[in-house]
């Protein structure tokens, strides 16, 4: 908690704003518990000294990969790092082992590719910038090293990105433990493969993010003694049943809906569907088509997707 002692004038501190959050400046006067404090914003502040903090002036511009380092574990302090790392496109920063990652809403498939997971397996935790394959190596080595079944627990507000997060370390798990197979239809890519199959049936539009899980899941990868993948389980809870018949402007129903109107003319013969628009549950919203989202394209990879996780054609329809 701020105390008077800590600010004199002249000292550089973050006022909390109702606009900004925190706006930094200089304290011009102190009155007792009163501030008087010349923002940087041009805006000159009156505030009681308990919504003040101290703003570190030695922190580098970039912000610091890990936010231990911080002189000042504050909320200011914390929002500032990753700001600062944000606008260099660094979307990633440790708190010691906890990954913290910002949504970029933009594709950044540099990141995520064959090399990158390259270069951090078996890299020294912290040797590399942060990045959710080293939070995955480092499971994978506890692992393989101590014998002991290991927990990666994501969690954030809704669009905070943790779906994409997920997918990223069961990338990483897939690549390490995965075994070569000739078959096409090995448990690495059938885990993989789980993703646009539940995305289908329990994401949906929401007001806040386009590919919102309606639902929650625990993933668990099994490996044998070699490290290898031996099998997997996904385990779903509390899906949004009541969407199914009730949606409200502009959000959608769940993806599957619209892939199924958007189906090859053979199929849509064969199941009786139509436009997406004459089906009362979902046209009660006026969003029908998402931007940059191909239901037919969707309809005919989720069908590619369910052959592979193991659900035969005949269980299909
Ligand atoms: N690392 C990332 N790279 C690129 N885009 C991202 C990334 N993380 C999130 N996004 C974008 O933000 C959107 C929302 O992310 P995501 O679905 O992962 O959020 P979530 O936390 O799982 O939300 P919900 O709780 O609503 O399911 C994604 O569809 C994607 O467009």
């Amino acid at each position: 908690m701020a105390s008077k002692s800590r600010f004199v004038v002249g000292s550089h501190v973050w006022v909390e704003d109702p606009d900004e959050a925190w706006m930094d400046g200089l304290v011009e006067e102190v009155n007792e518990d009163e501030l008087v404090i010349n923002c940087t914003s041009g805006r000159k502040v009156n505030t009681n000294i308990l919504g003040v903090y101290p703003k570190d002036t030695e922190s580098p511009r970039g912000g610091v990969e890990d936010m231990t380092r911080l002189a000042y574990l504050h909320e200011p302090g914390v929002l500032q790092n990753l700001k600062s790392r944000y606008t260099l496109d660094e979307i990633y920063t440790y708190t010691g082992n906890i990954l913290i990652a910002v949504n970029p809403f933009q594709r950044l498939p540099h990141l995520y590719n064959n090399h990158m997971m390259g270069i951090y397996k078996g890299a020294e935790f912290g040797e590399l910038g942060p990045h959710p394959f080293a939070i995955a190596d480092r499971s994978y080595r506890l692992m393989i090293n101590d014998r002991i079944s290991q927990a990666i627990l994501v969690s954030g507000e809704s669009g905070a990105g943790k779906t994409e997060s997920t997918k990223m370390l069961m990338q990483y798990l897939a690549f390490m433990g995965g075994k070569a197979q000739a078959d096409g239809r090995s448990v690495q890519q059938q885990i993989l493969e789980s993703n646009p199959v539940l995305e289908a049936f329990g994401n949906a539009k929401t007001v806040r993010n386009n590919n919102s899980s309606r639902f929650g899941k625990f993933v668990e990868i099994q490996f044998d003694e070699n490290g290898k993948i031996s099998g997997a389980a996904i385990r779903t809870y509390l899906l949004e049943r009541s969407r199914v018949c009730q949606i409200s402007d502009p959000e959608r129903n769940y993806h599957c809906f619209y892939m199924l109107c958007s189906a090859p003319p053979e199929d849509c013969k064969k199941y009786k569907l139509g436009d997406a628009r004459s089906f009362h549950y979902l046209n009660q919203s006026n969003c029908i088509e998402l931007d940059g989202l191909d239901d037919s394209k969707e309809y005919v990879e989720t069908r590619r997707a369910m052959g592979i996780v193991g659900i035969s054609s005949d269980e299909q329809v």
